[in-house]
């Protein structure tokens, strides 16, 4: 069975369980798997599986578990009714991989769902290409020498300064160091590698191993939490940007580093502020590697420069798409097309035009126009999009995308891969309605066409368009000159002269 569903028989209850299943299946999201191998490895520790209600009511309201054992954050699994039914929840990954069975023990409910609560085992040997240096937390605490142990969970590329913090509280406390990169952006492997690229530059022996540690909502109970994690993995003291109360080891701000005349990175208080150099910003350092310009030798070394451009392309080097959206009619189909001719005479990338016509024939033939059928018709339109989008190509989009959560839903996936662009085709319905090139309007308005677009169905005019063209006003190519302008100006395509 690769869905969702229970074995051997599917309750189809949706409220509340029914009699116990044995065992059921379950897909969780890619947080709730992450947290799962968090526990499987140890690093929630004291944690073995999901907690139950009250473990949940006691570290929301007092940040301990009910035997009182400090815990900043629920761990929890989001279910159907008739999955948390069952005895057993055989959790798999997207790829239909069982990964681990939860023993579902005491089954609970909240406003949010269902939530299964017991221990979790693995399925089979844990595999993965991260796999082989990513150890359980007790193999790594067993392996750390008898020492103080620092640890410091980056989620970005550690350049220069940030090398020469750690190397300082390590000297100070000689310390061990233990590096755990957080896993939890769109890149999580390419993250690694700037880690790895930056071992050269780490205090001698240290530990570097990969968490899949996604960012909780809350930045202090986030903070805390990887706090335990870090003193799971055998952490006594971690680098964190400000104090943390009820932390399970020590935490240590970073020093005030400044740059000074030879490029070194020193405390603040050795360097006169007459000596001193400035440093890159985010904002500077995102400017540079949005430009593709090179990364200045103070900052990083080459080859954490190198994984850095990896984890942050150049934006001409990215992807990005363009989705059209406006009632039929509007010109969209007309728009998309012009400017597909546009960037392929103009921009390197490779173009997919996934027009609302053709799409419905192909990728989500047999949808209609009921709600939901036009709710999946531009999620799928949206999941091509972020995949060429994600491999560098230029995506444009034209359905009618009548709905302001299906468009957001395709913006979130794509932003994720690289740009977005909403293009509201803004052209008023009478004009629509005049050009009718399909007849479609005297269908709708005689009544033998139900649920169209702006006649007898809804459009949510967009409030969050990049840009709004009313294509009574415009002419095609001025049109699409303002798409490109629009391109141009956030950095994803270069100038060109159209002929
Ligand atoms: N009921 C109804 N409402 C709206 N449109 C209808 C309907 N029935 C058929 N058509 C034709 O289908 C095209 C719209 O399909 P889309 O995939 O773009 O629509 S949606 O985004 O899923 O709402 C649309 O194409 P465009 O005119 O290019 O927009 C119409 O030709
Ligand atoms: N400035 C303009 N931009 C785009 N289309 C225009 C413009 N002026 C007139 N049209 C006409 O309007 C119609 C729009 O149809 P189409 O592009 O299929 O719209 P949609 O895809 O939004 O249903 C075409 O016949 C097109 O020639």
């Amino acid at each position: 069975m690769s869905a969702n569903g229970t074995d051997p028989d599917p309750s189809g209850s949706t409220d509340v369980p029914t009699g116990p299943q044995r065992r059921a299946i379950w897909v969780p999201e890619p947080a709730e798997l992450s947290d799962v191998e968090l526990l499987l490895d140890g690093a929630f520790r004291p944690l073995r599986g999901f907690l139950s209600a009250a473990d949940v009511e006691s570290v929301r309201t007092r940040q301990q578990l009910g035997d009182d054992v400090p815990w900043p954050e629920p761990v929890m699994l989001t279910v159907p009714a008739e999955v948390a039914a069952a005895e057993e929840i055989e959790l798999r990954d997207v790829e239909g991989a069982p990964v681990a069975v939860v023993r579902n023990d005491e089954p609970w409910c909240d406003g949010s769902g269902w939530h299964p609560a017991g221990p979790v085992v693995a399925a089979e040997e844990p595999v993965g290409v991260l796999r082989k240096i990513r150890p359980p937390a007790c193999q790594v605490r067993a392996e750390l020498p008898s020492r103080e142990v620092l640890a410091v969970l980056p989620e970005a590329p550690l350049h220069h300064r940030e090398l020469a913090q750690i190397r300082q509280l390590s000297a100070e406390l000689d310390a061990q160091v233990l590096v755990l990169p957080r896993m939890a952006g769109p890149r999580p492997e390419a993250l690694v590698q700037s880690v790895l690229a930056a071992r050269p530059e780490l205090p001698e022996g240290t530990t570097i191993i990969p968490v899949p540690l996604v960012r909780r909502a809350d930045p202090k109970r986030d903070a805390l939490l990887a706090a335990h994690v870090a003193a799971a993995y055998g952490a006594t003291h971690l680098i964190a940007d400000g104090p943390l109360e009820q932390a399970p080891l020590h935490v240590l701000e970073p020093p005030e580093l400044v740059r000074d005349r030879a490029d070194q990175w020193r405390p603040a208080a050795q360097v006169a502020p007459t000596e001193r150099r400035p440093g890159l910003s985010d904002e500077g350092l995102r400017a540079l590697l949005d430009s593709g310009s090179e990364l200045p030798d103070w900052f990083t070394t080459p080859e954490i420069a190198e994984q850095q451009r990896r984890l942050h392309p150049p934006l001409t080097a990215r992807g990005f798409t363009v989705l059209f959206t406006g009632l039929s009619g509007a010109g969209k189909s007309t728009l998309a097309r012009a400017l597909r001719d546009e960037l392929s005479r103009h921009d390197h990338r490779a173009v997919t035009l996934l027009d609302g016509d053709v799409v419905r024939r192909t990728l989500c033939e047999g949808l209609g126009f009921s709600a939901e059928d036009r709710s999946r018709n531009v999620r799928r339109i949206g999941y091509v999009a972020a995949e060429v989008t994600r491999h560098g190509g230029a995506a444009i989009c034209a359905p009618i995308a009548p709905y302001h959560a299906d468009r957001e839903a395709v913006g979130r996936m794509v932003r994720d891969a690289g740009g977005f662009v909403l293009v509201h085709v803004a052209t008023p319905l009478g004009e629509c309605e005049r050009r009718d090139r399909k007849g479609l309007y005297r269908k709708a308005r005689s009544g033998s066409l139900p649920e169209f677009t702006g006649v007898s169905a809804p459009y949510e005019v967009p409030d969050d368009a990049d840009l709004a063209l009313d294509t009574s006003e415009l002419s095609q190519d001025e049109a699409v000159e303002r798409v490109v302008a629009l391109l141009r100006e956030r950095g994803w395509v270069r100038s060109w002269t159209s002929v």
